[in-house]
């Protein structure tokens, strides 16, 4: 594997409508994508950092400028090259491990360079990680609305396009009511999750154990990200299980929260979590512990998209996860649009992510474009 630079390359995508959560609205997505160039192929990665930091400590000028300055720099130096060398992109998280965080930076050039490996190898993302399937049930995510019939006919639409799972945006004040609205109109079959993102503390115990009341499929971060003991005590007082999703961002905080009882579920988002590989690692480490784990999502282009696609066909991912259509945030994606046949999506079969960029939709949506040569 010899890199010969990386371009970094910054796209504004609008979103199809406004998507609410307890953090914000967003209305477009201004995506960091990387295409690392080698000699023997092209791959790209997509930084899934959000534009203000809200979700996560990174926010995507952030992670452009640490890669600029400081996490490029250090794999195009000899030793960064020699261990590319040995080890393609599983070399990336040590030569990178003495910079401090900014993992989302971190994930996108790993999965640019594993993609250029694939694709050289003419190996597939979900062959080299373990994928069991060849598609998975597709989840999705429905934001905070202004009112419960708009929810409600938000809910419909997607059911009626034959999504798997419903995971409502909740935050206090927009939390009991619409699950109970959600459950009286569609029945107790319907796969239904909630997402706090953050917005509860261990003082609303007794309130959010009134969804225990709604056969829920699991509680999604109801508390701080670093509130891991308040999480585990939140759990012994809810029947639902508690998933975290912001609170882990290594194999080592996933086994720190499952050890402790903070959480019965994982959602794995890779590009948190620092790449697909530790997201692998996280995978297996819950599953040697009988945690449930599924995929997240963060609004990702098809190049995210299809490679997260990829990671749920691992066969830890017992949940549907938010790997949702295209369609579901963007009218036109970047790539082949990814599509919903009977609430699944396929996994991408071709070498790398299976997935490229076609030139014309992405000159249209790009904004900027900076060379750094190794
Ligand atoms: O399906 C998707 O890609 C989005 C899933 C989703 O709701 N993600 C949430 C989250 O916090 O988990 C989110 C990510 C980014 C921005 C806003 C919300």
């Amino acid at each position: 594997m010899k890199l010969r630079g990386i371009e970094l390359r910054r796209v504004s995508m609008p979103l199809v409508a406004p998507f609410r959560t307890s953090f914000g609205t967003q209305t477009e997505r201004d995506v960091l994508l990387l295409r690392a160039v080698t000699d023997d192929a092209e791959g790209w990665g997509e930084c899934v950092a959000l534009t203000d930091p809200l979700y996560s400590p990174e926010y995507v000028d952030s992670q452009q400028d640490v890669l600029r300055r400081f996490l490029l720099p250090r794999l195009a130096s000899p030793e960064g090259a020699a261990a590319l060398g040995r080890s393609g992109a599983a070399a990336v998280a040590g030569a990178l491990h003495a910079y401090k965080g900014h993992r989302m930076a971190k994930a996108a050039v790993e999965m640019a360079i594993l993609d250029a490996e694939l694709r050289a190898l003419g190996r597939s993302f979900g062959r080299e990680l373990g994928a069991v399937a060849d598609r998975v049930p597709s989840g999705v995510s429905v934001g905070i609305h202004d009112s419960i019939p708009a929810l409600l006919s938000a809910v419909e639409g997607y059911l009626d396009e034959g999504y798997a799972r419903i995971k409502l945006k909740i935050e206090p004040g927009w939390d009991v009511a619409p699950v109970a609205a959600v459950r009286e109109r569609f029945g107790g079959d319907v796969l239904l999750q909630v997402d706090a993102n953050t917005a509860y503390t261990l003082r609303d115990a007794r309130h959010l154990a009134k969804l225990d009341a709604f056969d829920l499929l699991l509680i999604e971060q109801p508390l701080e990200e670093e509130d891991v003991l308040g999480h585990a005590a939140l759990a012994r007082q809810l029947a639902t299980p508690i998933c975290l999703d912001e609170s882990v961002v290594s194999a080592q905080t996933a086994a720190a929260a499952i050890t402790l009882g903070a959480c019965q579920i994982i959602n794995i988002k890779p590009g948190r979590v620092g790449g697909y590989l530790e997201a692998r690692k996280i995978h297996d480490l819950a599953a040697a512990h009988g945690v449930a784990v599924w995929c997240g999502g963060m609004v990702e282009t098809g190049l995210g998209r299809a490679a997260n696609i990829a990671l749920a066909a691992l066969p830890g991912f017992t949940l549907p996860g938010d790997v949702s259509a295209s369609g579901r945030f963007y009218r036109t994606d970047i790539t082949e649009p990814i599509v919903l046949v009977d609430g699944h999506v396929e996994v991408p079969t071709g070498p790398g992510l299976g997935v490229t960029p076609i030139p014309e939709l992405l000159d249209r949506v790009t904004t900027s474009v900076e060379w750094i040569p190794f």
